[in-house]
């Protein structure tokens, strides 16, 4: 699975509005070097500063807004009617909420968006700092690649538009599923890079060659002594 593109994905993590601003910007591509195709914002910055600050760091960057929500179907539904006006590009959902919970964000986003400007919803399955034991600990005894394939197959018959997953699950995720899912895979470390909290970990190229469509990376840029070159080189490495 070579032949699709992987667009990259930086994580603005902070609470810092100036902070993310100058990320947002020195991640863009520019006439001399390729950069991030989209800039995700999240809990951190989300609670920290607000939607309307959220929007305005994205700017007319595409924005993954990535609020995981997981509730009842009714307050998921209404809380995705609340984001209407942050016209993101794509927004996140847990699959572990099951298939009503699903099923009442698709039709939300369906309702709340126009056509032509509907976020693609994500399914979160096992989150990529989870490995088997963590799982255990939730009362799963199945493999995180057995279970994220189980919560994919939900998602995605409950009208997900596609899914968070590792590396480590796209193959199965494919082979299940087809070219359908959006696969959006965070858990990127590339070589020599600390892998922190996250424990079902690979390298840009190798997500790519897996088959993501997207890559989310975060403090191996932001942590970067120059985060611009840190995007550069893996969108060049995304890139071939
Ligand atoms: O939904 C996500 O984006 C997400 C899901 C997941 O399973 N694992 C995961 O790390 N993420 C997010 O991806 C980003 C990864 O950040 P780094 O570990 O710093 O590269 C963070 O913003 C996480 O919130």
């Amino acid at each position: 699975m070579t032949a699709r593109r992987t667009r990259l994905i930086v994580a603005l993590d902070t609470k810092d509005t100036d902070q993310a601003r100058a990320w947002r910007a020195q991640t863009a591509a520019s006439d001399v070097r390729p950069g991030a195709d989209a800039v995700k914002l999240g809990l951190e910055f989300t609670y920290a500063r607000g939607l309307d600050a959220v929007r305005d760091v994205a700017g007319d960057r595409p924005l993954f807004l990535d609020l995981k929500l997981h509730d009842i179907p009714n307050t998921v539904a209404s809380a995705i009617g609340s984001l209407a006006a942050m016209r993101p590009a794509m927004l996140t959902i847990h699959a572990a909420g099951g298939h009503a919970m699903i099923a009442a964000a698709r039709a939300a986003v369906d309702d709340a968006f126009p056509v032509d400007a509907r976020p693609i919803l994500l399914a979160v399955t096992v989150l990529t700092s989870m490995d088997a034991e963590a799982l255990r600990e939730t009362g799963v005894s199945d493999t995180p690649r057995g279970q994220v394939v189980r919560l994919g197959t939900l998602a995605m018959a409950a009208g997900a538009d596609g899914l968070v997953c590792s590396s480590h699950e796209i193959a199965p995720l494919r082979d299940r599923l087809g070219d359908r899912p959006v696969l959006v895979v965070p858990g990127i470390r590339p070589a020599g890079t600390a892998a922190g909290d996250q424990k079902r970990i690979m390298t840009p190229i190798e997500a790519s060659r897996a088959g993501a469509d997207w890559i989310v990376v975060g403090r191996p840029i932001t942590t970067a002594a120059d985060p611009a070159a840190a995007a550069a080189a893996i969108a060049a490495e995304l890139a071939g």
